[in-house]
C-alpha cells in the first residue's frame, strides 16, 4: 500500500529529516509508524501525502508513485494530518456536509446519506447538531475520522491520531482504528506510544533521527528481545541465592523481586525450590518482551516518550 526507497528529505535549512528510508506498507495492516518527536515521521507521512517533495529517493502510495500521481491516488485514501480543519461554527454535520460538497466526485443527491454513515461510524449521530467548537478534542478528531470516511478508502493515514487526547479520547480513536482494519481497510498511523502501537498496530516502523531501526510484524519485532524470568517477593536475596544454586543466569534483585534469564528447565520445579527454601513468592512467572523492550535491545537507548 505503501513503499518508499531510499527516500530522504533534506529542509532549506539544511535538517536532514528523513535519511534513506525504506519503507513496505503490507495490504491489510495496521502499521504503526512509531518514533519520538522530531525522528521524520511528519515528514514522510507529507511526502507520501504529495505535500512535500522529497530531496531524492522514490515513494509510491497504493502502486503509483507520490507525489506526480498523486491527484490519482488520493481520493482512495483517506488522511487525518495534524488534526482537521472544522468550521467552529458549523454544527459536526454541516462540517462534513461542506467536506462531501467539496469532493467533485461525490453525488450530491446521495450526501445526506452519506454524512449520517459517516457519523454513524465514528458514533457522533447523537451530537452531530452540536457546534464542532463545543466538541471535546476527541470528539473533534473522531470528525475528522468521520471526514476522511465519507467515500470508501483502501488506506487511511492517521499522523498521531491520539495526540493530546485523554485517556478515553484514546480508547475511542484506538476502537474505531481497529473496527476500521477489521473491515479490510489498510491504516497507517504514526505515534511516538509505543503501546499505543502494541495494543492496534499488527506492523510497525521505527525510526530515530530520520533513520529506519526496524519494520516488521509488531509480534516479531518483540520476539527480537528476549523474555525474563521474573520472581516477586519481598525476600530478594534469599530468592536470588537459590535461584542462582538452581542454575539460573544472568540474575537482577529489583525493588520488588528478582529477574533472570528464564530458564531451560520446568519453571515450576524453581518455583517449587523457592516456597521449599521458605522465600515467600508472590508472583512467579516468564514476562514477554515488550516492543519496548525490543526498542531499548536495538538502539541502547530508553525510548524518549516526550508529550
Ligand atoms: N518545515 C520544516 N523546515 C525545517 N525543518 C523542519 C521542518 N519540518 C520539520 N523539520 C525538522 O525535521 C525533523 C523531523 O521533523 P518531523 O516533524 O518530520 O518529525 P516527527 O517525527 O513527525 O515529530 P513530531 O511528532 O514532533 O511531529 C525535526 O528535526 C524538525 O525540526
Amino acid at each position: 500500500m505503501i513503499a518508499t526507497r531510499a527516500l530522504s528529505k533534506r529542509y532549506r535549512g539544511g535538517q536532514l529529516a528523513v535519511d534513506g528510508l525504506d519503507l513496505t506498507v503490507p495490504a491489510g495492516s495496521v502499521f504503526g509508524f512509531l518514533g519520538p518527536n522530531g525522528s521524520g515521521k511528519t515528514t514522510t507521512i507529507r511526502v507520501l501525502m504529495g505535500l512535500i517533495e522529497p530531496t531524492s529517493g522514490t515513494a509510491s502510495v497504493l502502486g503509483r508513485p507520490v507525489p506526480r500521481s498523486a491527484r490519482a491516488v488520493l481520493p482512495h485514501v483517506g488522511a487525518l494530518i495534524e488534526g482537521p480543519a472544522l468550521y467552529g461554527f458549523l454544527s459536526g454535520r454541516d462540517n462534513l456536509l461542506r467536506y462531501d460538497a467539496a469532493d467533485p466526485t461525490a453525488d450530491p443527491r446521495t450526501r445526506r446519506a452519506r454524512v449520517e454513515a459517516a457519523l454513524d461510524r465514528v458514533g457522533l449521530s447523537a451530537a452531530a447538531g452540536k457546534k464542532a467548537k463545543a466538541y471535546s478534542l476527541g470528539m473533534k478528531q473522531r470528525l475528522g475520522l468521520a471526514a476522511a470516511l465519507l467515500q470508501p478508502r483502501r488506506l487511511l493515514v492517521l499522523d498521531e491520531p491520539t495526540n493530546g487526547l485523554d485517556p478515553q479520547g484514546m480508547r475511542e480513536i484506538r476502537t474505531l482504528v481497529r473496527e476500521l482494519a477489521s473491515d479490510g481497510t489498510t491504516v497507517f498511523l504514526s505515534s511516538h506510544l509505543l503501546d499505543e502501537i502494541e495494543q492496534v498496530c499488527t506492523h510497525a516502523a521505527v525510526m530515530a533521527q530520520g533513520r529506519l531501526i526496524v519494520q516488521g510484524p509488531v509480534a516479531d519485532l518483540a520476539a527480537g528481545a528476549r523474555s525474563r524470568l521474573v520472581v516477586t517477593t519481598p525476600d530478594t536475596g534469599d530468592a536470588a541465592r537459590i535461584l542462582k544454586e538452581q542454575g539460573v543466569t544472568d540474575l537482577v534483585v529489583t525493588e520488588t523481586g528478582v529477574t533472570a534469564e528464564p530458564p531451560d528447565r520446568e519453571p515450576a520445579e524453581l518455583n517449587a525450590a523457592l516456597v521449599t527454601a521458605g522465600v515467600r513468592v508472590r508472583g512467579f512467572g516468564i514476562e514477554r518482551a515488550s516492543l519496548e523492550d525490543a526498542f531499548v535491545a536495538l538502539t541502547g537507548e530508553g525510548f524518549d516518550v516526550a508529550g
